[in-house]
């Protein structure tokens, strides 16, 4: 048992930077815990306070002649923070950060700055009383007031800033209209909904028998005695989401409280309204649109109480319930549920261990299961359920067909449009319809291939795509072996070798050219940068302002447009090139997910997959909708090469503003890694990181592979202690990703 214990005596604020160590006295050894409530002697005299233990540890932080020892344990049992800090420490071990990174993930810090400013003049008047209002203010002349009402007409919450700073009125104009009870003055704290208000009553679905299944196995009887968690793998509009309700509404009426992840671009208003349509008050929902201080007090209803429900992306799994029953994970493939700070946390795994910390259930929905997840659901360790068909009557599946880039260009035809997507845009256009052209983009980093036979050039070592870098030469991003660009096509010898160059830009130009009579919607980063940009270029596209809806990854996800009924990929081979051994997985569930965007409703739809290699497993699945196919065949390229799920892997990336610090670094830590997993495991590199310098910062990564996450771990606790003793460790920061 360790000697000593690390305790945070404020967790509410910007002391969490901090934490003081105790002694831990006989007594209290073995019933201490990351997460424990202790009372503590703190400050001069007899003071004592209570503080939550965050970490158990043999090293003192200083003299421990002179340190004080914890008093005792605090009653009140398991508080939610308690929760969270133990999580904390889980999230520390298991991917590799400090106690402090843990801590502020799991604990979302107030931001007091921003907390005066954040003040909001909201109406308090319906239709007819502001009109009322406005013809008094026009008789008497009080054009200021008048101004605020015109301005509260088209939106009734204002922020105060706009106020007092474009609508220049003053607190002294305001007063007597708030005292006649035309407005409200609010303060951040009264803010209390983001979501009031958006719900339509929506009264539940009846669900169908295979529905009906998943929620009898996964409540009562049965689902006291199997807390495994569960795969819901239902192809799109297959009913997951009514599922995911009717489970949340079980949650609550025993008492309990349900947290609903959500990826952030498919967090719409539509699917907000539909949560809000079924729980009313009890549910909100945070996205990262919101100020922190606007995210701290959905947070903060949610630990007093007031909330049952909590839809939100990966940050949500944090929310602070005390009897946390549920945590769903829609579209559980999606990449983003991973973090890409440190801790680059997993809110799958992470989600899975909080459930066992409150005794929870995990549920993870997806038409296109990760590879990790079936795997697991394959091996026993998830409950696997399938909804296969879709819930209306009237949807049915897409026809999908799949275009040989090659022939094309051998017939001649230059165009980024295939003569067989031309022809079905050309009479979708004819009758009215809409369609959307996806540019998968996803992963691009600069692959190289041949335009003749389509070929990739490839790391012999790895089985991932070259990367091409400025000096010309073809780079492995995984192990570091690089190459000069060929001439030639080591497959068929062909001189056209080249990166892909389109964008949406130009195939917007090029839409424009061959079918002048269109209107064109584009969505991607550059017409997306606003707040709520992605949110109005769907919403004009579902309300019927283009034809043509242009767009990268952003248009796949949960869109529901009932007048698509054409989808063309354009080059569904990008993604494939990622040099990313995902790449196959990503491909597949990019173009699984476009194709299901198709005739959604009534009208049949159709999808036009145009490609380069049209014999890769990833796109004949997807062409197919045939997952099964697809998970069989990627399962045997990652048993082969011992990738996660078959193996575990550890990236270590090192990065320093000077090369050469980062160089030495990244071997020492190769070497002490190495010598760590020694038979157990695997090491390559250092070698650069695809981009090697980012604001002058360069970085260089070194890889571990092994069978056992354990062997990784203490891999990564062999790595630390080597970076304590480097003698530039001041210079070079070091940050793990397990995948
Ligand atoms: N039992 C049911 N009876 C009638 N309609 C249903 C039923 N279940 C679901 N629906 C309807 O079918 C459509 C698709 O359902 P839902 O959104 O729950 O599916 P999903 O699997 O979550 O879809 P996606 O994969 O797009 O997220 C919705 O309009 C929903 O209201
Ligand atoms: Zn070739
Ligand atoms: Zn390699």
């Amino acid at each position: 048992m360790p000697e000593f214990a690390n305790v945070i005596v404020d967790i509410s604020h910007e002391r969490l930077d901090r934490t003081f160590q105790y002694r831990i006295p006989e007594r209290l050894k073995d019933r201490l815990q990351p997460g424990s409530r202790v009372r503590i002697p703190f400050g001069g005299g007899n003071r004592m306070i209570e503080g939550y233990v965050t970490e158990l540890t043999d090293r003192a932080e200083y003299e421990p002649g002179r340190m004080k020892e914890i008093g005792e344990i605090a009653g009140g049992g398991l508080a939610v923070e308690s929760e969270l800090i133990a999580l904390a420490g889980w999230i520390k071990e298991h991917y590799g950060s400090t106690m402090i990174q843990a801590l502020k993930t799991v604990m979302p810090v107030k931001d007091r700055v921003k907390e005066k400013e954040e003040r909001w003049v909201r109406l308090c008047l319906n239709q007819e009383e502001l009109g009322a209002a406005r013809s008094l203010c026009i008789k008497k002349h009080q054009t200021a007031r008048l101004r605020l009402l015109e301005a509260l007409k088209e939106n009734p919450r204002l922020p105060w800033a706009e106020v007092a700073g474009r609508l220049k009125l003053t607190m002294a104009a305001l007063r007597p209209m708030e005292e006649a009870g035309q407005i409200r003055i609010e303060g951040r704290q009264s803010y209390r909904n983001p979501a009031a208000g958006t719900g339509l009553e929506t009264p539940p679905v009846r669900l169908n028998e295979a529905q009906q299944f998943i929620v009898n196995q996964l409540t009562g009887e049965i689902g006291r005695k199997d807390r495994r968690p569960a795969l819901i793998f239902g192809v799109t509009g297959s009913g997951k989401t009514e599922v995911y309700m009717e489970l949340i509404s079980r949650t609550i009426s025993a008492g309990r409280q349900a947290i609903v992840l959500i990826p952030e671009i498919a967090l719409t208003f539509q699917t907000v309204q539909r949560f809000c349509g079924r729980f009313g008050d009890r549910v909100s929902f945070v996205n990262s649109r919101m100020s922190a201080g606007e995210r701290y007090d959905q947070f903060e209803r949610a630990r007093k109480g007031e909330l049952d429900v909590m839809v939100g992306p990966r940050s949500a799994l944090f929310t602070p319930f005390g009897r946390l029953g549920l945590i769903i994970i829609d579209e559980e493939h999606e990449h983003t549920y991973k973090s890409e700070n440190m801790p680059r946390y997993h809110a799958r795994e992470t989600a899975i261990a909080r459930a066992e910390l409150c005794g929870g259930l995990v549920v993870l929905g997806s038409a296109t299961p990760s590879v990790e997840s079936y795997y697991q659901a394959l091996a026993g360790r998830f409950r696997l359920f399938r909804l296969k068909k879709r819930a209306s009557a009237d949807s049915v599946l897409p026809q999908v067909s799949v275009v040989d880039l090659r022939k094309e260009l051998e017939a001649g035809n230059q165009s980024v449009f295939s003569r067989e997507l031309r022809k079905k845009m050309e009479s979708c256009l004819g009758n009215g319809q809409q369609m959307m052209l996806f540019l998968n983009r996803r992963g691009y980093a600069g692959f190289v291939s041949c335009r003749s036979c389509g070929k990739p050039m490839k790391c012999p070592h790895c089985d991932v795509s070259l990367t091409a870098h400025r000096n010309g030469r073809l780079v492995c991003h995984y192990c570091g072996y690089s190459v000069p660009l060929p001439k030639a096509c080591p497959s068929c010898g062909s001189p056209y070798i080249a990166g892909f160059g389109l964008g949406t830009q130009k195939v917007e130009a090029l839409v424009g050219r061959e079918f002048p009579g269109a209107r064109v919607l584009r969505m991607d980063y550059d017409t997306t940068a606003g707040k709520g940009g992605h949110q109005a270029i769907l919403e004009a596209f579902g309300r019927g302002e283009a034809d043509i809806l242009i767009g990268t990854q952003m248009i796949v996800k949960g869109h529901d447009f009932p007048g698509v009924t054409l989808v063309g990929i354009l080059a569904a081979d990008l993604s494939l090139h990622a040099g990313d051994y995902r790449s196959s997985e990503v491909t597949f569930q990019l173009l699984t997910q476009a194709a299901g965007r198709a005739g959604r409703r009534g009208i049949p739809g159709e999808v036009v997959i145009q490609t380069y290699m049209p014999e890769h497993y990833a796109v004949q699945a997807a062409a197919a909708q045939d997952y099964e196919e697809f998970y069989h065949r990627e399962i045997l390229y990652r048993n082969l090469l011992k990738y996660p799920p078959a193996g575990c892997l550890m990236a270590l990336q090192i990065s320093s503003a000077s090369e050469e610090a980062a160089e030495e670094a990244a071997r020492g830590l190769a070497n002490a890694i190495s010598d760590s997993c020694g038979t157990e495991g695997q090491v390559t590199g250092p070698a650069d990181a695809p981009v090697l310098k980012v604001r002058d910062i360069y970085r260089k990564l070194v890889y571990a592979k092994a069978a056992k996450y354990s062997t990784l771990i203490a891999a990564k606790d062999r790595a630390e202690a080597y970076m304590k003793d480097f003698p530039g460790a001041s210079k070079v920061q070091l940050q793990f990703d397990f995948s």
